[in-house]
């Protein structure tokens, strides 16, 4: 697993026209290399600037979105079509608005869809999902995605893997349902820690001075346990890309 690395923005604007741009790259770069791309989405207010800076970017066209595999890394287990939902988000920020093939956007599913009012159910056909997607390397249940985007809570959250919960204890399963979430909805699907750590590149994106103690926590290898975010790392990059307010500890002193 790669050691994380720290990239500061002076706003949360620059960090998503940043974070945009550098995805553009990497998925350029992706494409030019095999012809295809994979991204997995976050939900959260600072996802959801970056997906909204991708769409009004000059150099969108780059990439070949027809040809580009979307995932999440989690989802609020509710009926599609809820503005809670981070498909929901991801649909009107970007993807209604790109030359996608339906075919490549895998949503995690909804409450009142054919698996019914049952998360785990919706978990385990996710899980179905990442071991029958291309990309998946030999011997794993999960694709190597190009970018894992990834969102922070103020007490170290990432997706929907919440501190000393049953998800951060996962060692197995890729995508597990998440009940009595600290932030709401409570009922969520999430991919786990070792799926996460399938990914070539794990961004954490976050911004405001609420996550400066997360951030200094997980880039002072707290224990992943206590701080999910820590040990959401990328087998080639893992990047922390947060705004100065998110950088700068209480005392003003940089996070390490
Ligand atoms: O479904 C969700 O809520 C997100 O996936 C979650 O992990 C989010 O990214 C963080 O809570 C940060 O959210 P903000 O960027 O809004 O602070």
């Amino acid at each position: 697993m790669s050691r994380a690395e720290l990239v500061v923005h002076q706003t949360g604007e620059l960090l998503a026209d940043a974070v945009a741009a550098r995805l553009l790259t990497v998925l350029v770069d992706a494409q030019a290399e095999r012809g295809r791309a994979s991204l997995v989405l976050t939900g959260g207010r600072t996802g959801g600037a970056v997906l909204a800076a991708l769409r009004t970017s000059l150099a969108r066209d780059a990439v070949d979105w027809s040809a580009v595999d979307f995932y999440w890394g989690d989802e609020r287990f509710l009926p599609a079509g809820d503005p809670e939902r981070n498909e929901t988000l991801a649909r009107e920020a970007l993807l209604d608005h790109l030359p996608i093939d339906p075919a490549r956007v895998h949503p995690m599913a909804a409450s009142d869809g054919p698996l019914g009012d049952d998360p785990d159910a919706a978990a385990a056909a996710y899980a179905e999902v990442l071991a029958g997607a291309v990309g998946r390397r030999e011997g794993e249940s999960v694709p190597a995605f190009d970018v894992c985007l990834l969102g922070v809570g103020e007490e170290g959250h990432t997706a929907s893997i919440f501190p000393d919960s049953p998800a951060v204890h996962e060692r197995r399963l890729g995508v597990v349902a998440v009940r009595d979430c600290p932030k709401p909805p409570p009922t969520r699907i999430s991919l786990t820690l070792p799926a996460i750590r399938a990914s070539a590149q794990v961004w954490l994106i976050t911004t405001g001075a609420g996550k400066a103690e997360a951030v200094s926590a997980a880039l002072r290898d707290a224990d992943e346990v206590a701080v999910p975010a820590a040990g959401a790392r990328g087998r080639q990059r893992t990047l922390w890309i947060v705004d100065s307010a998110a950088a700068a500890l209480p005392d003003g002193g940089p996070p390490r």
